[in-house]
This record gives C-alpha cells, structure tokens and sequence, in this order.
C-alpha cells in the first residue's frame, strides 16, 4: 500500500470484527518509541510512519497528517486544540458525477519525522471516546480515520499526491453480552447501526445493486471512495479464538468474504502543479503564525507541559536556595548588630 501512496493512489486499510478482538491493537499498537525504534508491539499506524519517511529518504517531498473520529453520527477533530470541534461533510464535484466526500474544518498537520507523526496519533487517541464494557475495558466507542497525505516532486513542475486512510472501527456488540445500559446502549446502537449500513453497502456493491446506500450513515459516506471507487482498500478481519465467540467470528468472516467480491477501479491521482502546492505551504505558514499570535496572547508563551514542568521545578529550587540566602543573610545582620553594640559597649568602657 505505501508503494502504491508514493506512487499517487489513494489507498485505505480498515480493520473489522467484533468487539475485543484487537482492532486497536493491530492498527495502532504500542505508540511508545524508544530512541527512535518502535516496540514489537507497535501497529501499522507507527509501522506505516516510519516506513514511509524511510522510502522518502533523498527524495523532495512533504507529508501531512488528520486524525478524526465519527461518534454517533458526529465527526469530531482529535488533532484540534478546541475541545469539541465539530467536522461536516460534503461532497466536491467532479466532471458532473459524485466526487470525493470532503471533511470541511478538518485540521491537516504537517511532520517532518515519523516521531512527530507518532505524537499526533498519541495525542489524537488520547481524545478519543473509550469506554469499560464487560468485553472491553477500553473499549473504542468510536470509528477512527488517521490519513496520511503524502506529495512527492516528481519534476520541476509538479507533484504527485497520494492519501493513505487508516481506519480503526468501533467494534459491534452484541449488547447483551456487552451489558451495555443507556449511554453505552445509545453508543453500541450507534455503532451497531454504521456497521449495519457498511454492510448493506458491501452487499450492495457485491449484488451491483443499482442503489448503493453510501449516504445511509456518515461511516459509508466517509468510506465512499474506498468502497467500489477509485482507492485501493485493504480490509483487516479481527475475530477471537475463544469458542464463545464463535457467532461473531463467522459473521465477520462473512463479512470479509463478502467485501473481497467488490472490485474498486483504482485511479492515479493527476500530479498537483508545484505553484498550488507552495500557496499552500504559504497559507499553513500563515495559519501557524496566527495560532502562535493567538496562543501568545492568551497565554503568554506556549510550552510544552514537560517545559512546563522544568520551569516549575527550577523555579521552586530558586526559591529554595533564596529562602536559605535570605536566612543566611538575617544571621549575618543580627551577628553584625550584636558585634556594633558590643564595640559600642567598649567605646564607652575606654571612654570612662
Ligand atoms: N494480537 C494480540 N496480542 C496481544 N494482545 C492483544 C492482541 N490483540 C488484542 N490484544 C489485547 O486485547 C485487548 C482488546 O484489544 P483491542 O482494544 O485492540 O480490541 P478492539 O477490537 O479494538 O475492541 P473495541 O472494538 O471494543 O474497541 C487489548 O487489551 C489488547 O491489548
């Protein structure tokens, strides 16, 4: 698939089973990076990173990352600064027929290492909605869509684009077994109902149906593209070993085999002339120069909270080390005043 991103597809790799079955863990992983190497244990998404920056290396390019999550039925940023930052969709159009399915709002980071990319995941998950349930204790209550967005200088004058979607899906649950009650039920129905729709939209697209129901939920709206369109898409099956879960594992594997059948038409994304490239490099500029003026007045500076930390610790040991001066000094004076009143004493015993 990332051969494919460099070379200007879009692709998208989703993964897909039932609650539990390690959705999370195959896509992200352990995020943690030790002196720059990833743990054993980390997922595609940390994977992904550090192999395209290695395949990049020597080559004229830039890269840029989103990360957003849909939780019932509303697109959230987990990239944003603002606390709930709602997304829409809509659609571009293209040549008269349907086009691309846009997220309007949506806040686009670019990194220069695999590092910084792995912060945003880290920081992207930490906001994102998990919840206990009794077949989970973190359970993910929402789909996720961390894009890549690569653009590589292929001549002097233009650039080839490509975006790699890596979706994490909510898992489905069987809310009995879940033991899910009013917002966990609300959520789970939620959940349940997107995946109903991919599923429909799978069936459809496997029967040619006519009517493919994309615009039933915002999950297959978002998937459009990957879905019979013009990206190139991997699905992941996740199913546990355990046989009490045998229901779900065949559902799931039905599932898959069922969206195997459906054949996508893979297009090249056309390269981006290299000057629309450099005005947008010119607005991000901009954009960041206004968060920094924002940042700077409402908060003086920004920091980073280790920074933040530092500067709280070294201002307490400069406290420290004034409270013993100013001790040291108070003993000093009062040894000082005892000395001039013991030589005023002998001044006067002279005197005398
Ligand atoms: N291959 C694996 N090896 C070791 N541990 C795993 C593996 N897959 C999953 N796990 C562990 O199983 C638990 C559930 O996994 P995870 O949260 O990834 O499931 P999920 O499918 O994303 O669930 P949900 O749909 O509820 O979000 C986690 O504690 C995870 O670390």
């Amino acid at each position: 698939m990332i051969d494919e991103l460099l070379l200007g597809y879009n692709c998208t790799t989703f993964a897909y089973g039932h609650t539990g079955t390690g959705k999370t863990y195959t896509m992200s992983g352990e995020m943690a990076e030790e002196f720059g190497l990833l743990s054993d244990n980390a997922g595609i998404i940390p994977r992904t990173l550090y192999t395209i920056f290695d395949q990049l290396k020597g080559r004229d390019s830039t890269v840029k990352c989103s990360f957003i999550e849909l939780y019932n039925e509303a697109l959230r940023d987990l990239l944003s600064d603002e606390e709930d930052t709602k997304l829409q969709l809509f659609e571009s159009e293209r040549n008269g027929t349907n086009g691309n399915v846009l997220v309007k709002g949506m806040q686009e980071s670019y990194i220069g290492s695999p590092s910084a990319g792995l912060q945003l995941l880290q920081m992207g998950s930490r906001k994102r909605q998990v919840a206990a349930t009794k077949c989970n204790d973190l359970s993910s209550r929402s789909h996720t869509i961390f894009t890549i967005n690569v653009l590589t200088r292929t001549s002097n004058e233009s650039v080839t684009s490509g975006k790699l979607n890596l979706v994490d899906l909510a898992g489905s649950e069987n809310i009995q077994r879940s033991g899910a009650e009013n917002k966990r039920a609300v959520e789970a129905d939620q959940i349940n109902q997107s995946l109903l729709t991919l599923g429909r939209v799978i069936n459809a697209l496997v029967d040619k149906s006519s009517h493919v129901p994309y615009r039933e939920s915002k999950l297959t709206r978002l998937l459009q593209d990957s879905l019979g369109g013009r990206t190139k898409t991997c699905i992941i099956a996740t199913v546990s070993p355990c046989q009490s879960s045998q229901e779900e594992s065949v559902s799931t594997l039905d599932y898959a085999f069922r969206a195997k059948n459906i054949h996508n038409r893979p297009q090249m994304n056309s390269p981006v002339p290299k000057d629309t490239l450099l005005s947008e490099l010119a607005s991000e500029i901009e954009n960041l120069k206004r968060n920094l003026i924002a940042t700077r007045h409402r908060n003086g500076i920004y920091m980073t909270s280790d920074a933040h930390e530092e500067m709280i610790k070294e201002n307490e040991s400069r406290r420290i080390i004034n409270e013993e001066q100013k001790q040291r000094i108070e003993a000093l004076e009062s040894g000082l005043q005892r000395k001039a009143e013991e030589l005023l004493e002998l001044l006067r015993q002279n005197r005398n």
